[in-house]
């Protein structure tokens, strides 16, 4: 095994990126393409799966290059945006319908009659989840019914999350997805590992048309898109793969990051630990057959409002600005902008909520609203830790990433109204390394993920800072922020 490397696949929501990593963690390289996003009707977003099956082999094929040859690739990890589900032709591979991407509202109301009719409790015990629009099932259910391609593809359908559908191409025909990915259905029963009759009785889902769900790490397939073959060792769902690449590896450690949406995750171990306070409960990662669990909280819209900001509102020439915009003024001017462009996630969950700039005055400028936008951020972290410490899961510190994590103010901030340290690794593609640290473990380069965590490299770190009475009166108007949003 000795000098080869590790072949990584993240497919996000916004871009999709292949990356090459030394068994030391070192990365030798980057290549990425951005996915074209749409909108065809207010709170709708569709992908061309086709897209982001093309755009993923053809950054993985240049790194591949880069290694010199797929000879001297160990393995190749996955790591891809959930609940996005695809629909395919188990005949010809080729996609029957537009992605329905996670983002997307259009079952909100069938998620709330749903509720309604009072199914959540029974699909919060089996799968850990809520009704809803955000998870797959109801996507799944829609295109069903609406979709003559779809539901009339018989025996010759098949369904899947990114992961699943990248590695049916990758493989030509072998319909598998990992535990991670599966437990985000709202199909999976999460205790017992298996798909659960009842959900897709409920969704009228044919189990036939799921793949086989099977474990993050080990041999998984293998692929001959490369030219010569290269194992599939490693796949999770982004958020998963991003704990694991931040090393949260044992009960209680925590990772938050700030890509299009912002998740949290708190590692509970071997414990499916049943939310009272509206977070979901999720499988961390599956090897050996043996799970390891998560608390998480998903909010919507994270990076995504500053690029709004920039792109719709033009307030901003780029997102990087927000961090000088931000420290260009002494305080948020009374400004407290509420992000629910696509309704509320955690903890509040109300899909039909819309977003607020509250508390406009004179004094309020370009730079009061970028930093209100960055506040924000910090914010529905706070409601968070709340509602995980009333879980039992309380924040010892916070280490966090994504492409809104290279804001040094917002990191700090963050510190300061967590009440913790925040810890952000120089190396920011943590999702990337978790997805190489799970392939590192399938291919045999390591035996245990706490072996695979050497591939973490420094971390700088933010300590709190600011004064107790700035703080509370800074979430005391926030909380007036959202209780106008809920209302
Ligand atoms: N320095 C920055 N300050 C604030 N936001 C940023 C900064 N850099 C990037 N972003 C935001 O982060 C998001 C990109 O993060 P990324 O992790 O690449 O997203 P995803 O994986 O969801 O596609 C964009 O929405 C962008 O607006
Ligand atoms: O693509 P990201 O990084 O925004 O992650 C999306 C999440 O997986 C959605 O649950």
């Amino acid at each position: 095994m000795g000098g080869k490397t590790i072949l990584v696949i993240d497919a996000g929501t916004t871009s999709v990126r292949a990356m090459l990593f030394a068994r030391d963690g070192t990365c030798l390289g980057v290549e990425a393409r951005e996915l074209a996003q749409s909108y065809p009707r207010p709170g709708w977003v569709e992908q061309d799966a086709a897209e982001i099956w093309t755009s993923s082999l053809a950054c993985a094929r240049a790194m591949v290059e880069r290694a010199g040859g797929a000879e001297r690739i160990a393995g190749l990890g996955i790591a891809n945006q959930r609940e996005t589900v695809i629909f395919w032709s188990k005949r010809t591979g080729a996609p029957l319908a537009p992605a329905i991407v996670w983002q997307d509202r259009r079952t909100a109301e069938m998620c709330a009659q749903l509720e309604e009719a009072g199914y959540e409790a029974a699909v919060q015990a089996k799968t850990g989840l809520l009704l809803d629009p955000y998870f797959s099932a109801s996507k799944i259910a829609w295109a069903l019914a609406n979709w003559p391609d779809v539901a009339g593809a018989g025996d010759d359908l098949a369904v899947g999350t990114v992961e699943s559908w990248l590695i049916f191409k990758l493989t030509g025909g072998l319909h598998v997805s990992d535990a991670s990915n599966a437990a985000r259905t709202a199909l999976m029963d999460i205790n017992a590992g298996r798909w659960d009759a009842g959900l897709c009785d409920l969704f009228g889902v044919a189990p036939r048309t799921l793949p086989e769900i099977v474990d993050c790490a080990g041999r998984i397939g293998e692929t001959e898109a490369f030219g010569a073959p290269i194992p599939i060792c490693g796949v999770a769902g982004d958020q998963q793969a991003a704990a694991i690449g931040q090393s949260c590896l044992s009960p209680g450690a925590t990772k938050a990051t700030y890509g299009t949406g912002a998740f949290v995750l708190t590692n509970t171990g071997a414990e499916a630990r049943a939310s009272t306070n509206r977070l979901l409960t999720t499988i961390a990662w599956q090897i050996g057959g043996t799970r390891a669990y998560a608390l998480e909280g998903s909010v919507f819209v994270a990076g995504s409002l500053v690029k709004w900001l920039r792109d719709a509102l033009g307030l901003l020439a780029t997102a990087e600005e927000t961090e000088a915009l931000a420290r260009s003024v002494p305080d948020n001017a009374g400004l407290y902008l509420v992000p629910a462009l696509v309704g509320l996630g955690a903890p509040w969950w109300r899909p039909e909520a819309r977003g607020a700039l509250a508390g406009l005055n004179f004094g309020a400028t370009r730079a009061h609203v970028a930093r209100a936008a960055l506040e924000a951020q910090s914010y529905q972290t706070h409601d968070l830790m709340t509602a995980f410490a009333a879980d039992g899961a309380e924040w010892r510190e916070l280490r966090i990433d994504g492409g809104m994590a290279a804001n040094a103010w917002l990191a700090q901030d963050l510190s300061d109204m967590l009440g913790v340290e925040v810890e952000r690794p120089h190396f920011i593609e943590t999702t990337a390394l978790g997805a190489a640290m799970l392939a590192g473990v399938g291919s045999g380069l390591f035996a245990t993920l706490d072996e695979a965590a050497a591939m973490r490299g420094r971390v700088d770190r933010f300590a709190p800072a600011m004064a107790g009475e700035t703080r509370a009166a800074r979430l005391d108007g926030w909380r007036r922020a959202v209780e106008s949003v809920l209302n």
